[in-house]
């Protein structure tokens, strides 16, 4: 019987690293057939095309440079090629391109696939709301969709170092099929069936990120930060306790959740490029094509996403980090006023800490 096949439809920095995991288990596991494809919006680097140079080099040599991909990992430029055989779609794209690239797969895929989406951020739904990027993939290509969170700087799980991730699926069988795709001896991954909380930490945790950023180059050391962090943990809680009513609070103590807020706000380039924006007065879209290399920042628009939302229900002093965050972005506020904007938080009144537990 012939393997069932997968497709990564993603290159960049994680979706590279990703290709290396599954492109390895995908050689190792019997079932699965041994050539991924590996959709890449193509570029030219050099004078060559950036596929051409995966394809012979086995190495991105733009988004994860230094680290080989296994040959069995096929770059492909053609996106409804990379897609139409595949039983497995795993969507890691920085989220603002997903929904193009699913417009394009609509009536090009298998109707059997599963897809599992990697990606951290929300769409913007008409009328005032977001939309889960689960729910965008699933409503647009109508397959079940799963997601993978976690506490994972794509750098270090490149270099193997050891870390952990969540998977989000519903159904068990499926996520024992995922588990075994995504798993590596250094990748440990759990599975819950809690997929919206897995996948709401992963997209505000960069939001809070962009507040450590800005506490870092404010120079208002490791108190003030974890101050910030605490509080956008609560706001995390607040938003999934006050829009998904069914989510389960343990889901927070997933890697996807407190675990990857640490990581990223310490680590990642929504802290690194925040802090910059304090140091050097640049420009967040400027920061971005100078420090990332074509890399894309999730954190600012995610902060944009969530304020549309908030602000069209009139809830935005129930979030004032998250607002904070957005009007420092667009730079209607200065980013040292954060810290005055959290001084009454919500969660400082004892009532409403209360309903926060
Ligand atoms: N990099 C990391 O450490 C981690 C990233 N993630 C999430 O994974 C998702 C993907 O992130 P990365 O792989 O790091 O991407 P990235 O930040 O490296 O983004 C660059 C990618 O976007 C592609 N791109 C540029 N313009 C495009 C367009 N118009 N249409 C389609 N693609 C285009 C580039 O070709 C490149 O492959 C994001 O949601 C991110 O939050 C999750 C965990 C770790
Ligand atoms: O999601 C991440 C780590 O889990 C990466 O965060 P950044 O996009 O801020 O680098």
């Amino acid at each position: 019987m012939p393997g069932k096949k997968i497709c990564i439809v993603g290159s960049g920095n994680w979706g590279s690293v990703i290709a290396k995991i599954v492109g390895v288990n995908a050689h190792r596991l019997q079932y699965i057939d041994d050539r991924v494809t590996m959709y890449v919006y193509e570029e030219m680097i050099d004078g060559q095309k950036l596929t051409e140079i995966i394809n012979t080099t086995h190495e991105n040599v733009k988004y994860l440079p230094g680290h080989k991909l296994p040959p069995n990992v096929v770059a492909v430029p053609d996106l409804v090629e990379a897609a139409a055989d595949a039983d497995f779609l795993v969507f890691v794209v920085p989220h603002q391109f997903v929904r193009n690239l699913c417009n394009t797969l609509v009536g090009k895929i298998k109707p059997t696939a599963i897809a599992i989406s990697l990606i951290k951020g929300f769409d913007i739904a008409e009328g005032g709301g977001i939309e889960l990027i689960s729910n965008v993939i699933n409503r647009s290509l109508k397959v079940p969709v799963a997601v993978l969170m976690g506490a994972n700087l794509a750098g270090e799980v490149a270099k193997e170092n050891f870390c952990e991730t969540t998977i989000g699926c519903a159904d068990k069988k499926v996520s024992l099929a995922l588990k075994e795709i995504f798993e590596a001896d250094y990748f440990r991954v759990v599975c819950v069936e809690d997929v919206e909380t897995v996948e709401i930490c992963g997209a505000l945790k960069n939001i809070v990120a962009c507040a450590a950023g800005f506490c870092d180059g404010l120079q208002l050391g490791d108190n003030t930060k974890a101050a910030v962090i605490r509080l956008g943990l609560m706001e995390m809680v607040q938003f999934v306790k006050t829009f998904y009513a069914n989510c389960k609070l343990a889901t927070f103590l997933e890697s996807c959740g407190v675990a990857d807020l640490i990581t990223t706000c310490y680590g990642g380039r929504n802290r690194m490029v925040s802090e910059a924006f304090v140091t050097t007065g640049k420009s967040i879209e400027d920061l971005e094509r100078e420090k990332l290399n074509g890399q894309k920042l999730q954190g600012p628009i995610t902060a944009h996403e969530v304020n549309y939302m908030l602000a069209a229900r009139k809830m935005e002093d129930k979030f004032p980090l998250f607002t904070a965050v957005d009007q420092i972005c667009k730079r209607k506020i200065e980013p040292k006023q954060l810290i005055e904007l959290l001084k009454n938080h919500p969660v400082h009144q004892t009532a409403v800490l209360k309903a926060h537990l």
